[in-house]
Parts: structure tokens; sequence; C-alpha cells
């Protein structure tokens, strides 16, 4: 990642679960990974994109602007098959004002129980546990570089299902409410490692890395 001077990757981002990952992602491959809350004084960048991938370039860009280094962001979010693809690039705000992810995993468990009548027909796991909806994370990265003006962009996806109980403790956001079907895990129950390999974050970074060595 030569664009990365120094060793350190900036991180244009507020969210601790992310920086979570991209330090343990970052530390193998013997880079640190700096964020939003080394950079306390930085203006909010506002994320009123359409998508993620407009989103992930907006932070990228106003915060490697601000900085004058090159800065990587990610924009991600839940997409659920049963509400139309809600909520979206508006994940981190379902909940509304003071979002939290518990309030944020609540509305959506209140949104799906309306629209799949309690999960009467849904498939179940073994403990009883109901899949109430297909669903899918996605994940876009995007490293400006103030110095060239140009964007380095990817993508990662991984498909699950939405259980109507919580499951595992580990990662963050809507993880704990995240079948993954190809595991047959949630996404709560993985380890870093595990998320890294199959997740939507981890599938991007991959990609990207394999972008910025062309
Ligand atoms: O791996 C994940 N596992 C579970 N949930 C996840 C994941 N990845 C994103 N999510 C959820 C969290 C948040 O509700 C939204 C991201 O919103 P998003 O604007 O990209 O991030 P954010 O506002 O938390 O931090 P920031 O913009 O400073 O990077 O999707
Ligand atoms: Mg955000």
């Amino acid at each position: 990642m030569g664009m990365m001077p120094g060793g350190t990757v900036v991180v244009a981002t507020k969210n601790a679960g992310k920086v979570r990952e991209f330090a343990h992602a970052f530390g193998k491959l013997g880079m640190d990974v700096v964020s939003m809350f080394d950079y306390p004084n930085l203006p909010d960048v506002v994320e009123d994109g359409a998508t993620f991938a407009e989103n992930s370039r907006k932070k990228a860009r106003e915060v490697a602007e601000a900085l004058g280094m090159p800065v990587l962001a990610d924009d991600s979010g839940l997409e659920v098959a049963a509400l139309g693809g809600e909520p979206g690039v508006y994940s981190a705000r379902y909940s509304g004002e003071g979002a939290t992810d518990a309030r944020n995993n609540e509305k959506l468990l209140r949104e799906l129980a309306r629209v799949t009548n309690g999960g009467e027909t849904a498939a179940q796991l073994a403990d009883g546990t109901k899949l109430l909806s297909e669903a899918r994370f996605v994940c876009a990265l995007s490293l400006y570089d103030p110095a060239s003006g140009s964007f380095t962009e990817s993508e990662g996806f991984v498909s699950g299902s939405i259980m109507d109980r919580p499951r595992g403790d580990g990662g963050f956001g809507y993880d704990p409410l995240f079948w993954v079907d190809s595991e047959q895990k949630g996404m709560a129950e993985m380890t870093k490692e595990e998320k890294q390999a199959i997740g939507h974050r981890g599938r991007a970074l991959a990609d990207l890395l394999r972008k910025l060595e062309d």
C-alpha cells in the first residue's frame, strides 16, 4: 500500500467497531491504523449520498483534504430483502435521533415482525431461532489521495439472513442479528479473523489492496 506514508493508514471513521477490524487487518500487514478518534477536531462529514459509494468517497475526500494526506473511508450498511433493501444507506441512523446499535437492532426486529407476520412461515435454526428475511451487508471503501486528486475504490458483500433474536457477542452494529448462511454461524459468533475472511469489509479490503498493487 504505497500511498500510505510511514506504515500508517488514516481511516475517516468514528465507528469503534470498524477501527478494531481495520486495525486487525492492517496489523497483519505491519501497518498501524489511526481514525477520527485521533483527530477529534475535524468537522463531521454529512453523509447525504444516495449510495454507499458516494458517501464513502465524500468521507475520504473531505478528511483527506483537511489533513493533506491520503485517507481511507468505509461506508457500509445492511440491506434487508423483506424491507425492500432498507435500512441501506440509513443503517447508522435507522432508529432516528440518538441512534445506537441496540436501538437500531430493536427497530429492525420491530419492522420485520410487521412485514413477516411475526415469522409464522420463517425457516428456523435447530434452537428455534427464526430466519425472518434474506439480507446482505455492503461495504464501499475508497482511498483518496489529495496529491493526485484520485480515488481507488472497492465494494464487498456478504449474504445472510436476519434472525428473530441475537446470537454471539463479537462484532458490532447489526452483527448479533445476522446469520451467515454459508458458515452456519452468526456474524457476532465469529472471530475477527473469520469475519474478515467472509465479511463485506474484509472482501472489500482484499479487493482494494489488489487494485493498489496494480
Ligand atoms: O460489519 C458490520 N457489522 C454490523 N453492522 C455493520 C457492519 N458494517 C456496517 N454496519 C452497520 C453499522 C452502522 O449502523 C452502519 C454503518 O454506517 P456508516 O455511516 O458506514 O458508519 P458509522 O456512521 O457507524 O461510522 P463512520 O461513518 O464514521 O465510518 O451499518
Ligand atoms: Mg456514518
